[in-house]
């Protein structure tokens, strides 16, 4: 397990074309990781942050022959994507690899710059895109034949409380959205949300082309086609690496990448803003709980208010979870802008302040066969790589010498060390084959009870129709609609379980013919 600090990044834009028409004025000011804020116009003096990173993207640019905003020389404080990427993205993917869940979101106020750190504009390229090209150019370079990697997409968005799935056209979706669920493996997820399986950069630029297709748009007063949802793109990496005695062992990454709807407040957006204020401030409250409980604050019995929004609840893994997170924060540097940006440099400073304890997530084969590679290169370094003599060794004239008993001694600890893998490995198969053959039990006991159950209901049937049968000839005045009813619910009961049993034969069958049914 690794604790860690959630890292923070600031990053300041460029004026838009309206704060440039209204003669703005900038109140941020970077150096180094810090970020200070000055209230120019309502002079009540500045505020200093310091943060992971302050990003300047705010003037001394170039736009090159391809469109792109690279810094204007070799002096310019300028940020530009690709910096953005070398430290974030990377961050990211080098977790991923590790096997850590990770999280990155955009946070800020709307039009701050949020989408265009993630997502990007033109041929700057944003973390996502940059991220999702790179995990190919990795994998790409991976050349252990004992080793290949499954990707899966999925992207969703949060709007008006409901997760909506954005690989599936709006009026195929089901009514009430979504339903966040846990699981030890996956950690947080999204039940029955879709994954695709892909293979290339382009399958993945192919489906966020169509899942940004399916989003839901509204209007704010800053920016006239900004997104008002909370749009997620999920990344699930698996390594595989398949060892000498055909076992195969797992580890899994699942990458939450967020574009975050604008935090501001309620009255600076239009209408439809109450919900998705609910889902940001109910972010905001857990951040500043996180931030609390980080530096000792908490009050006793207070808990962290994740359920509070369908956001919250899908990030829980990523603040204060088992994940590895970014934040970035976008802010405006008009001293217009002012309260919003101190708001969010504030929310920024406290998120600083979460504590994660991440977990590679690996299944109990790989980890015990990591443990194992990770013994023997301990043993190869013992033995030679630090000039330590081995009576005969390539570096046995150099170093301290190690007594041929100290020698024996280490062997035959390496040895006792790989049999007690080679027990644990042989334990979790004889375990899972325990497990497996217990439900197969449990199934057959299952489909017993079922037909065991219909034989009863037939046999009271045809009690039932006998008696129904002697009363019919008999001409009995007494026979009355329930009893009909009665013998109509043993039939319905004894169709179920007949059901039951049948379901239960389909299934061994489908399993047995390799998915035909029979
Ligand atoms: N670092 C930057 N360099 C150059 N231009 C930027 C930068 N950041 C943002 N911009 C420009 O600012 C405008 C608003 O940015 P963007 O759409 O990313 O904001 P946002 O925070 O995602 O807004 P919303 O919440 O409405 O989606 C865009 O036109 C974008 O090109």
């Amino acid at each position: 397990m690794s604790d860690s600090a959630v890292k923070v990044a600031v990053r300041v834009r460029p004026f838009n074309q309206r704060e440039k028409g209204l003669d703005a004025v900038c109140c941020i000011a970077m150096a180094g990781p810090t970020t200070t804020i000055n209230d120019v116009d309502g002079g009540t003096g500045e505020e200093t942050f310091t943060f992971d990173y302050s990003f300047w993207s705010h003037d001394g640019f170039a736009i090159s022959d391809e469109g792109l905003l690279i810094p204007e020389d070799g002096n310019s404080p300028y940020v530009d994507q690709k910096k953005v990427f070398d430290c974030l993205g990377v961050e990211v993917l080098n977790n991923a690899w590790t096997g850590y869940h990770c999280c990155l979101f955009a946070y800020g106020q709307t039009g701050a710059g949020k989408s265009y750190s993630m997502v990007g504009f033109g041929p700057n390229k944003g973390i996502i895109p940059t991220t999702c090209q790179d995990i190919f150019r990795r994998i790409g370079e991976n050349h252990d034949p004992a080793k290949h990697f499954e990707v899966t997409i999925g992207m969703l968005e949060i709007y008006n409380e409901k997760i909506q799935d954005l690989l599936i056209h709006a009026n195929q979706r089901t009514k009430g959205g979504l339903e966040v669920r846990e699981s030890k493996q996956l950690g947080i997820y999204v039940q029955d949300l879709t994954k695709r399986a892909v293979n290339s950069y382009e399958a993945i630029e192919d489906l966020v082309d169509e899942g940004t297709a399916n989003r839901t748009i509204g209007s704010t007063l800053m920016n006239a086609t900004s997104s008002r949802a909370n749009t997620v793109l999920i990344i699930e990496f698996t390594q595989v690496t398949t060892y000498d005695m055909g076992k195969e062992g797992r580890k899994l990454s699942v990458i939450k990448l967020v574009d975050l709807a604008g935090s501001e407040n309620a009255e600076q957006t239009v209408a439809i803003a109450s919900a998705i204020n609910k889902s940001m401030s109910a972010l905001r409250n857990v951040i500043s709980a996180l931030a609390d409980k980080g530096s000792g604050k908490l009050k006793k019995g207070q808990l962290i208010p994740y359920r509070d929004s369908k956001l919250t609840r899908l990030l829980q893994n990523a603040l204060g979870g088992s994940s590895k997170t970014i934040m970035i924060c976008a802010v405006s540097p008009a001293s217009s802008n002012y309260e919003e940006t101190l708001s969010t440099l504030r929310c920024a400073d406290r998120a600083k302040k979460i504590m994660n304890h991440a977990e590679i997530n690996e299944d109990p084969t790989e980890k015990l066969l990591n443990q194992l590679k990770r013994e023997n290169e301990r043993l190869k370094a013992l033995l030679g790589g630090q000039g330590v003599a081995t009576g005969g060794g390539p570096n046995g004239a150099g170093g301290s010498a190690v007594s041929e008993a100290e020698r024996m001694r280490i062997v035959e600890n390496h040895k006792k060390e790989i049999a007690a893998i080679e027990k644990a490995l042989e334990e979790e198969e004889a375990a899972k084959q325990a497990a497996k053959q217990a439900a197969e039990r449990a199934k057959e006991a299952a489909r017993d009870e079922g037909l065991r159950r219909f034989r009863q209901e037939m046999d009271r049937i045809k009690t039932l129709i006998q008696t129904l049968e002697s009363q019919l000839a008999g001409n009995d005045a007494s026979l009355t609609v329930g009893d009909l009813s009665v013998v109509e619910s043993h039939t319905r009961r004894g169709g179920d379980c007949l059901k039951e049993a049948v379901d239960y034969l389909s299934s061994k069958h489908t399993t047995q013919a390799g998915g035909v049914v029979r």
